[in-house]
């Protein structure tokens, strides 16, 4: 066996491996580029009473995330966000296990990805191991310009219908990383959903 495929096994042991760290764990998943570092280090910074209206500044750098990155956020109680990279996908299943809850991201700048994203998601609304999951679809990115409407997108993909069949707890919310708008919502999902759940 080469060197290098050696290596990659051994990272993905361990991975896996870790993958059950304790409760209030939420997973963080999302196609490749649509913004799920700069989100968890958003809401690393801002305070829940900011409403998302400060001005956040220029937004952190982030490199693709080839792996996953684990980071806790203290808000009323610790959560642990689990980002997985989007280039993980084919072993995203690895780390369903032990999940309180599921935040999916979405580019709502590009419609073009959205038929992916969609089969995602699906995937993972079967998933066995996320059935107890609560669910919430990040529509990303909405301070960018679009020649569809996130109405339009979620309606392409029958996301009312989705979330009727669903066993998970479905909700959705629009936000923007870079701008700080929605985000706290976000993190007001999270305490509520791990009040219950973690
Ligand atoms: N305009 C705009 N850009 C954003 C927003 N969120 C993220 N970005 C940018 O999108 C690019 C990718 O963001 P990442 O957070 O690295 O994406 P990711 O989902 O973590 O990607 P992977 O780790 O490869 O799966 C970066 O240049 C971000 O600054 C947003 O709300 N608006
Ligand atoms: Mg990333």
């Amino acid at each position: 066996m080469r060197a290098e495929l050696r290596v990659g096994l051994a990272c993905l042991t361990e991975l896996r491996v870790s993958s059950g760290a304790g409760s209030g764990m939420c997973l963080l998943l999302g196609a490749t580029g649509v913004g799920k570092t700069l989100l968890v280090k958003r809401l690393q910074t801002i305070l829940p009473s900011r409403d998302g209206k400060g001005d956040l500044g220029d937004p952190p750098l982030t490199r693709p995330t080839v792996g996953t990155n684990l980071t806790d956020i203290v808000a009323q109680k610790k959560i642990t966000i689990r980002e997985l990279g989007g280039c993980m996908g084919p072993i995203w299943s690895s780390y369903y296990g032990n999940c309180h809850s599921l935040l999916f991201m979405v580019d709502a700048s590009n419609p073009t990805q959205l038929s992916a994203s969609c089969v995602q998601l699906l995937g993972l609304l079967s998933a066995e191991e996320l059935a107890e999951a609560s669910v919430l679809i990040l529509f990303n990115k909405i301070d960018l310009p679009c020649y569809m409407t996130i109405e339009e997108m979620k309606s392409l993909i029958r996301l009312p219908d989705l979330i009727a069949c669903a066993k998970q707890n479905i909700t959705t919310v629009e936000i923007s990383a870079r701008k700080g708008t929605g985000l706290s919502d976000v993190l007001r999902w999270l305490q509520d959903t791990h009040r219950t759940n973690g």
